[in-house]
């Protein structure tokens, strides 16, 4: 799987100035791509616009090519492209388990070995007794814990990762990352992360791009 960036730019509602120089980048399967530069600058703009999810009157121009189709006039919900946002998000009528259960229907068939994959990746986050857990209940870093688990277990062609490891304490966030970036590479997903946290570039192991 491979994501295409192509002379692409975001232009705000009512200004004439696109937010930053037209970007054009290729991200190989598996591959992990730094995204940096300063506040205000359009990084979280640019994730927006590679997923599809553009607030009304932001402008696009130039595509977005995954696994070589240009997907750049679908829909987000047609795209597969997996974004994690900084302030993460569970569905909040499913149990924690269920939550990272979504998306892993297709992939994994039966209920034991699907429940068995979430189990697995709750371990890894250190969530091991949370299946049956409401989201509600969860404090702000277990919920960023399991919102990244869900986005690893769904069934993505290429992630959009915004400041993913932001939320969670030094020893938990290098396991997440490992097991993030290791999850990665061998599904070989194409990978973008805004990031200010030179560990995470550089556990990253990819190249850096500043907008
Ligand atoms: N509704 C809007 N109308 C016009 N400009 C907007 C609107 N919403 C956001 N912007 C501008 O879009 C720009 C890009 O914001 P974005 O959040 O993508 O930046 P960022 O690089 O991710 O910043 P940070 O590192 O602080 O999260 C900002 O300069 C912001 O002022």
């Amino acid at each position: 799987m491979s994501l295409d960036l192509i002379d692409l730019t975001v232009t705000p509602p009512g200004a004439t100035q696109p937010l930053f120089a037209p970007l054009t980048l290729s991200v190989a399967p598996g591959q992990v791509v730094t995204v940096t530069g300063p506040s205000g600058v359009g990084k979280s703009t640019l994730l927006d616009a590679i997923g599809g999810h553009l607030a009304p009157g932001f402008v696009a121009s130039g595509r977005v090519v995954l696994n070589g189709r240009d997907v750049t006039r679908l829909p987000a919900e047609s795209r597969r492209i997996g974004i994690l946002f900084q302030e993460a998000l569970l569905f909040p009528h499913l149990s924690v388990g269920d939550n990272l259960a979504f998306g892993l229907a297709a992939r994994i068939r039966g209920r034991a070995a699907r429940r068995a994959a979430v189990q697995a990746a709750l371990d890894q986050a250190g969530l091991s007794d949370f299946y049956d857990r409401d989201p509600a209940t969860l404090s702000g870093g277990q919920r960023a814990r399991a919102a990244l688990m869900r986005t690893a277990l769904a069934e993505s062609l290429a992630l959009l990762l915004d400041e993913p490891f932001s939320k969670l304490d030094t020893a938990l966030r290098a396991d997440l990352r490992r097991f993030f970036f290791g999850h990665v590479q061998a599904h070989a997903i194409p990978t973008l992360m805004v990031t200010h946290d030179t560990e995470d570039a550089r556990a990253a192991a990819g190249p850096v791009v500043a907008l």
